[in-house]
């Protein structure tokens, strides 16, 4: 469910032609045809999309970086193409390119972005929570992809803003710089900032988004919280009902007669074990009741439903774009 008080962001029906393009004989293209989103405070919305999907475009439209067509985008309560200078102060973008100029130095940057305002965030504390001390003395133009992307962040967040814009955050980091990332986003929200997303990365969507917009050819197809997306079945519109437990226990047992009707047993290699099909709680406790009698104890065990991953290719189509 979505709080109902004061949205960060609010875009009804948005509209992008770009073009006139040579290659469509002069006609213009429409590259996101009446996109509606809702990101609140204190939440992170993701804008989950394929490549070429409209995400950037549309992050860009509410940015004010591109003009809409058409539609109205609510930034803080403001047009962001007719509002001014004291907006752009409460709005945080972390760019996919970065965006910083490449011959500065990480520290001196942030200095400088944070004397342009008026209640900034403590640099010294944003360099310790996203490791760029480590790199403090390199040039930007110099810095490796993931090192650009947190000095970034943190030249989105000086500012202390209302709401930050992120286009796809963990691209280009590793594992360990992705978790300090999100482990400052989902504080960030926890504080009360609205944050709005976008990846392609169901992966991301899953572990951050409290709140998910599936996009696709520039339209709306799907939204709701991951665990919302992840209980209906979007190819015949019911409850999912189809789990796979895993487990890893001596091989060749034969456990079927167990089970109820209807649950495929596999056992790909020897001694790993998939039960798949509509498993019941009672077959749980069959299953591990026949364990108990013979003294079996899994060396390992895990119960799976759907992945934000097959929502999303059922959804959208499994063919490249
Ligand atoms: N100025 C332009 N001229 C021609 N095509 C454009 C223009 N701007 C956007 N497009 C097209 O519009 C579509 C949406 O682009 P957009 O960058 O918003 O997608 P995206 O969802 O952010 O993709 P990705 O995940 O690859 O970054 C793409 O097919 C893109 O090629």
């Amino acid at each position: 469910m979505r709080s109902p008080d004061s949205p960060v962001l609010i875009i009804d029906g948005l509209i992008k032609d770009v073009g006139p393009l040579a290659s469509l004989d002069g006609k213009m293209l429409r590259v996101v045809g009446g996109l509606s989103l809702v990101a609140e405070r204190g939440q992170i919305t993701a804008l989950l999309g394929a490549n070429g999907a409209g995400k950037t475009t549309t992050l860009e439209c509410a940015q004010g970086l591109q003009r809409r067509t058409g539609g109205s985008i609510s930034l803080l309560g403001e047009d962001p193409d007719t509002a001014g200078a004291s907006l752009r102060a409460r709005v945080g973008v972390m760019l996919q390119d970065g965006g910083l100029p490449p011959s500065a130095r990480p520290i001196p940057l942030l200095r400088h972005i944070a004397g342009m305002y008026r209640n900034p965030m403590s640099v010294d504390l944003l360099v310790e929570r996203l490791g760029i001390a480590q790199f403090r003395r390199t040039n930007i133009r110099r810095l490796s992809g993931g090192q650009k992307q947190r000095l970034a962040l943190a030249a989105a967040l000086v500012g202390n803003p209302e709401i930050l814009f992120l286009d796809e955050p963990s691209a280009g980091l590793d594992p360990q710089s992705r978790q300090i990332v999100f482990e400052l986003i989902a504080e960030l929200r926890d504080s009360g900032m609205g944050i709005v997303l976008t990846t392609h990365l169901m992966d991301d969507a899953q572990r951050l988004a409290d709140y998910v917009y599936i996009i696709d050819g520039g339209h709306n197809v799907a939204e709701g919280t991951v665990a919302e997306l992840l209980s209906s079945d979007h190819s015949a519109g019911e409850e999912v009902t189809e789990r796979t437990l895993f487990f890893d226990a001596p091989a060749g047992l034969d456990f079927s007669t167990v089970l109820g009707a209807g649950l495929a047993v596999s056992e790909s290699r020897a001694g790993s074990y998939a039960v798949t099909g509509a498993l019941t709680p009672a077959d749980l406790a069959a299953l591990t009741a026949w364990w108990a009698a013979r003294d079996i104890m899994p060396a390992s065990l895990r119960l799976e439903a759907r992945s934000l991953e097959d929502v999303f290719l059922d959804i959208s189509g499994r063919d490249i774009r």
